[in-house]
């Protein structure tokens, strides 16, 4: 099953956490790397007025013996390890590790709904999905470059100096 996964950071040494979150993710057995995006620096969506850029990126895994909680529970502990300060509602954060979709999966449970409920509304994930994936679709929602026709790129900007590296 192929496993989405967006991450975010606008807290502190913003590249090097996501970095070390690629590398966190795939660290345990189960969780195959496929690839990553390239890194995007983007305005913030929602939360506080004044909160620095973000840092965005989207990896891509693949897993035969996962399921879609035991993955949730891995983005959230990788969250957890970097730190993340959860006090203002789309507030500043060290680390964000948002499950975009497993599979053709669909759940409501607001414990992990799947796909997440506003992927295909957020620029800042869909562009670097996009790069990572040309062909990438959004289960219930249709093609990804599809859904960023529709949308404002323009607070998403490519980092060309930023690459991050499949985990180690
Ligand atoms: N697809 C999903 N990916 C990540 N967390 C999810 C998902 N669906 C539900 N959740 C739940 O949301 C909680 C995280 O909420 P949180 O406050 O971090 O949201 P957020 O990242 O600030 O905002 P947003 O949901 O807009 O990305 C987790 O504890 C998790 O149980
Ligand atoms: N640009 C940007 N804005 C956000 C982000 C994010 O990752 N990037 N994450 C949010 C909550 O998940 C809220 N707003």
């Amino acid at each position: 099953m192929k496993v989405v996964l967006a991450l975010g950071s606008n807290v502190g040494r913003r590249f090097d956490t996501l970095q070390g979150a690629v590398d966190a993710l795939f660290d345990a057995p189960g969780l195959d790397f496929v690839a990553v995006s390239p890194v995007y620096e983007t305005d913030p969506v929602g939360g506080p007025p004044d909160q620095r850029a973000y840092l965005n990126a989207v990896v891509i895994g693949s897993t035969m013996t996962l399921g879609p909680k035991a993955i949730l529970e891995r983005a959230l502990g990788v969250e957890a390890a970097f730190g993340r300060v959860r006090e203002v509602r789309w507030g500043p954060r060290t680390l964000d590790v948002d499950l975009i979709m497993v599979g053709d999966l669909l759940s409501e449970d607001p414990e992990l709904t799947l796909p997440h409920p506003l992927a295909h509304e957020r620029a800042f994930v869909l562009v670097p999905w996009s790069q990572a994936d040309p062909g990438a679709v959004l289960p219930g929602r249709g093609s990804v470059a599809g859904l960023l026709a529709d949308l404002d790129q323009q607070g998403v900007r490519l980092r060309p100096d930023l690459a991050l590296q499949p985990p180690d």
